[in-house]
């Protein structure tokens, strides 16, 4: 597969969303339709329903294995659809979310543990991993409050859970960070917006000259 496998993590609120927006706005005119915007869960129709039952607030009664399962299958269905395809065809993918948050959120916030998802996620990806992965750092309670203060009519049932939850997403993020750095890029997400797309534009250009954005 030839195509490059751009990824964009982080805890609820870090901004990784906007920052995509941001970068996507510039570079769509140069890369036209080598450029796949996308973003997990979701992606597809079937990847987008399956995103709507996970994240209902209604649903206060699902399973934590249950959750990760449904993961790890709308992100099968997005991957055979969307990613694979367009990687096949020698195309750009920035992606909202991969199996990252899979490890964050269902190995380290829901506690079912990293190894347990990483080996579950192999079936849904076969091994298939991004290229880089820009990686949003903001602590929880940062976070938190954007969602509160600017966001509180989108607010989903994973934006519900504890504090100590998100807390153990984010240092679940610091952990892959640590052991993949090659591939996991920290930004400082705490910065004004305009500094945080600014090293977000840095380290994609520096690792993907053609870009040049
Ligand atoms: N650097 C920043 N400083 C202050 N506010 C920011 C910054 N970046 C984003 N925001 C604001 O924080 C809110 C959350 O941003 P955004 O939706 O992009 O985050 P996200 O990481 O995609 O969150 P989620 O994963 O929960 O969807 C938005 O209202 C956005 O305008
Ligand atoms: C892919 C993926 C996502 N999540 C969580 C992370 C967020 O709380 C929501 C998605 O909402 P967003 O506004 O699109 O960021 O789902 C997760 O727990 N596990 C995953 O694999």
């Amino acid at each position: 597969m030839a195509g490059i496998f751009i990824t964009f993590e982080g805890p609820d609120g870090a901004g990784k969303t906007s920052v995509l927006n941001e970068i996507i706005e510039k570079i769509s005119n140069k890369l036209g339709p080598e450029l796949v915007v996308t973003r997990e869960p979701g992606g597809t129709h079937i990847a987008e329903a399956i995103r709507n039952v996970i994240l209902d607030t209604k649903n206060t009664s699902m399973d934590a294995r249950t959750e990760a399962l449904l993961f790890a299958a709308a992100r099968r269905q997005h991957l055979t659809e969307i990613i694979k395809p367009a990687l096949a065809a020698d195309k750009f993918v920035f992606c909202d979310r991969f199996v990252d948050s899979s490890v964050a959120y269902q190995g380290a916030g829901r506690e079912i543990g990293a190894a347990e998802v990483w080996e579950m996620n192999k079936f849904a990806t076969e091994g298939l991993m991004p290229n880089l992965t820009l990686y949003f750092d903001v602590p929880s309670e940062v976070g938190l409050a954007r969602i509160k203060n600017f966001r509180a009519d989108e607010i989903n049932r994973l934006d519900q859970a504890s504090l100590s939850f998100h807390r153990r997403v984010r240092n679940a993020y610091l952990n892959l960070q640590a052991t993949y750095p090659e591939r996991i890029v920290l930004i400082d997400a705490t910065q004004p917006f305009e500094a945080v797309v600014a090293d977000a534009i840095k380290v994609i250009t520096q690792r993907y000259p053609v870009l040049d954005l």
